[in-house]
């Protein structure tokens, strides 16, 4: 049913794996879609209390798949509307959702765990947010929800310089709950999930909804804002330029 990921469902918890491992489980627009729909699927199901995010082959993702980005106004269109699309649906889930990442965390590999309600990394994970460095500008509300959870001189820092980081970092900045050694990430967020499983589920989705009361509306604001600035910025010669030659040089 799905493409680029696994939806899995055991034991009330539904594990959601991006599965395009030979790109870094960097996101297209099909991803965007799938991704959609499963988060939708495993909210809306009597099977599932707890919902766990992951990438395949030990890594979580790239971030938005280049190629989309410089592939004509079309797919650009879309690639928005995916970006748009799951950053609502995260906003709106009802259900505890835990990331686990390896590897590598780029762009919205790192603007996702913004959204989700707990995450756990490798420490050796190399997060980014490159947005400056393509010549495009913040999305997923990560202007608002990284200076909120790092701090406005460490979110401008991060978002200015678009350096990499680790998981101590990471852990430091509370982006993620734990740095784990390295490989162990699923496995501590599985531990978490199965621990939330043995909760009722109404006091999970009560305790979450309590948590982020009045957020959704305005994350879903400023995702929108962000979304229009990213896609100017993104039209522009210089920034398709950039990516351009990124996406040639791997070849
Ligand atoms: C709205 C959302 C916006 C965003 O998310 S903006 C952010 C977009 N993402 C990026 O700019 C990240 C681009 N990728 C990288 O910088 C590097 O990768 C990493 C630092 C993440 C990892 O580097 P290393 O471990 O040396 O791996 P490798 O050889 O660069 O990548 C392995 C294969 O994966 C492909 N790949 C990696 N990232 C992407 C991507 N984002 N889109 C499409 N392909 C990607 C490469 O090209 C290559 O493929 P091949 O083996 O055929 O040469």
């Amino acid at each position: 049913m799905y493409q680029d990921i696994n939806l899995t469902i055991d034991n009330k918890i539904a594990l959601i794996e991006i599965n395009r491992p030979e790109v870094l489980n960097a996101i297209r627009v099909q991803t965007y879609q799938d991704l959609i729909a499963a988060f939708k699927e495993a909210d809306a199901s009597d099977d599932v209390n707890v919902i766990v995010l992951t990438g395949a082959g030990g890594k979580f993702t790239a971030g938005n798949d280049l190629s989309d980005l410089v592939a004509g106004d079309d797919i650009r269109q879309d690639v928005m509307d995916g970006v748009s699309g799951i950053f609502t649906t995260l906003s709106r889930v009802k259900k505890p959702i835990i990331a686990a990442v390896e590897k590598v965390a780029v762009g919205i590999g790192t603007t996702i765990l913004l959204h989700c309600d707990m995450a756990f990394a490798g420490a050796n994970t190399r997060f980014r947010l490159p947005f400056a460095n393509l010549g495009v500008s913040p999305e997923g509300a990560s202007s608002m929800l990284l200076t909120e959870s790092v701090g406005p001189k460490i979110a401008n820092e991060l978002l200015l310089t678009g350096r990499f980081f680790d998981g101590s970092e990471a852990e430091k900045w509370n982006i993620i709950n734990k740095a784990t050694e390295d490989g162990q990430a699923l496995e501590a967020a599985m531990s978490v999930a199965q621990d939330l499983v043995k909760q009722p589920l109404a006091s999970l989705i009560t305790t979450k909804q309590l948590l982020n009361v009045g957020n959704s509306e305005v994350i879903e604001e400023v995702v929108t804002d962000e979304l229009e600035a990213f896609s100017l910025l993104l039209q522009s010669e210089d920034t398709q330029a950039r990516i351009n030659h990124l996406v040639n040089s791997s070849k």
